[in-house]
C-alpha cells in the first residue's frame, strides 16, 4: 500500500512524509497538505465533478468515525476503491486523537466561522488551518458539487443510534434529496437547525456553500473498541460516493425522524445545574411543566413544547456554551 495510504498512522505519530504526492496504479493522485490533512484527485477522464470533505477527529476520543476514514484511504492507497469524486480526508484535532481525549485546550468544534479569531491556543489554530484547508479544497469553482459529511460519535447512549445535525443558513432550504441519501445510508433522524452555528459542518454549509453534516454515528469509545457501532450502510454509501455510484437514487424519506431546534441551554455560570439523570439517553422525551436546568439570576429552563426530546446533556461545558438541545418533530414542510 502507498505510504500516504497511512494518514491514520502518519498522524498519531506526528510524523510529516517525505514523498508528498503519491500516484495508484489507477491514476489517483494523493497528497499530503497538513497534519492530519490529505486530498485525494481522481484521473480527469473519471472526475464526475463531486468535491467530498469527509472529517473526522474534531473531538479526538470518537475513534470509530476515524477508523473509517482510515478504511477509506487504505482502500484507495491499495487500489481497492477507484475514486470518481475529488476527497479532502481530515482527521481534525490530531493531538487530542494522540490523547484519547475530546479536546486539549477547549472544544474544537465550537470554533468555527470566525470564532477562532477571538480565541488563542492550540484548537483556535486549528480551527483557522481547518477553514483554509476546506475553503481551499472547495476552491472557486461554483460548477462542481460540495459535500461535507463531519463524523463523530456521542459522549452518551441514544435511544436513536445514528442521526445527522443539518446546518442552517438564511434564505437556504434544507435539501429532501440529501436526506434521502443519507437514509439510504443507514442515518434514522435529521436534526434541523434554526439558527447560525460555530461548528465545522455549519462553517463548510453557511461560509463555502457545501452541503453539509454532522453526522453522529452511535458512542464515543477507544480506538479498536468499535465493534458496537455499526457503520456498515454508511461505509457502503461512501463507497458508492467516492466511486461515483449512486447512493439511496430509490430512496425515500420512509423511516427517518425528523426533529428541529426548540432550545438551546446555554451554560451562562458556575451555578448551571442541568437536571437530568447522568446516564439518561440522547433522544430522552421530556414532559411539559419538567424542571430541566436552573442558573445564576433565577435562570430557569422549563420545559414547555409537547413532545420535546433531549439531546448533548452536558453541564461540564464551558460557560457561554451548550449544555443541551430540546428538540421537537418537525413534519418537513420546509424541505426542498
Ligand atoms: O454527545 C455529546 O454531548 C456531543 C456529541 C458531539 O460532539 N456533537 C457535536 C454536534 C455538532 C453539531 O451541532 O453539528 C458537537 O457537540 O460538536
Ligand atoms: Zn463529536
Amino acid at each position: 500500500m502507498l505510504a500516504l495510504g497511512k494518514l491514520l498512522e502518519l498522524t498519531l505519530a506526528g510524523h510529516e512524509p517525505s514523498a508528498k504526492i503519491q500516484l495508484t496504479p489507477d491514476g489517483t493522485r494523493l497528497r499530503w497538505l497538513d497534519e492530519g490533512a490529505l486530498e485525494v484527485t481522481p484521473p480527469a477522464a473519471r472526475d464526475n465533478g463531486l468535491d467530498l470533505l469527509l472529517s473526522a477527529g474534531i473531538h479526538g476520543n470518537e475513534t470509530a468515525p476515524i477508523e473509517l476514514l482510515d478504511r477509506l484511504l487504505r482502500g484507495i492507497a491499495r487500489n481497492e476503491l477507484h475514486p470518481a469524486a475529488r476527497i479532502l480526508f481530515l482527521f481534525g484535532n490530531p493531538e487530542a486523537m494522540r490523547r484519547g481525549e475530546r479536546y486539549v485546550e477547549q472544544d474544537l468544534n465550537r470554533l468555527f466561522s470566525g470564532r477562532h479569531e477571538q480565541s488563542s491556543g492550540f484548537e483556535a489554530i486549528r480551527a483557522c488551518d481547518l477553514e483554509h484547508l476546506a475553503a481551499n479544497f472547495f476552491g472557486k469553482d461554483t460548477g462542481r458539487t460540495r459535500l461535507h459529511y463531519d463524523l463523530h460519535t456521542a459522549i452518551r447512549g441514544s435511544k436513536i443510534e445514528q442521526f445527522a445535525l443539518y446546518p442552517w443558513q438564511e434564505g437556504r432550504a434544507h435539501s429532501r434529496s440529501e436526506l434521502e441519501r443519507l437514509r439510504a445510508a443507514g442515518i434514522e433522524a435529521v436534526l434541523l437547525q434554526n439558527k447560525a452555528s460555530i461548528t465545522f459542518s455549519a462553517y463548510t454549509y453557511a461560509q463555502l456553500g457545501a452541503e453539509a453534516f454532522t453526522l453522529e454515528l452511535g458512542k464515543a469509545r477507544a480506538f479498536g473498541q468499535n465493534e458496537l457501532v455499526n457503520l456498515d450502510l454508511l461505509e457502503s454509501a461512501l463507497h458508492a460516493l467516492i466511486e461515483g455510484r449512486e447512493v439511496g437514487e430509490d430512496s425515500t424519506l420512509d423511516g427517518m425522524q425528523l426533529f428541529s431546534v426548540s432550545r438551546e441551554v446555554i451554560k451562562h455560570s458556575d451555578s448551571f445545574q442541568l437536571h437530568v439523570p447522568a446516564d439518561i439517553e440522547n433522544f430522552t422525551e421530556l414532559e411539559p411543566g419538567y424542571l430541566l436546568a436552573e442558573d445564576i439570576a433565577d435562570t430557569r429552563w422549563i420545559v414547555e413544547e409537547q413532545g420535546a426530546r433531549i439531546i448533548f446533556p452536558n453541564p461540564k461545558v464551558k460557560n457561554g456554551l451548550r449544555a443541551a438541545i430540546l428538540i421537537v418533530p418537525d413534519d418537513g414542510a420546509g424541505l426542498a
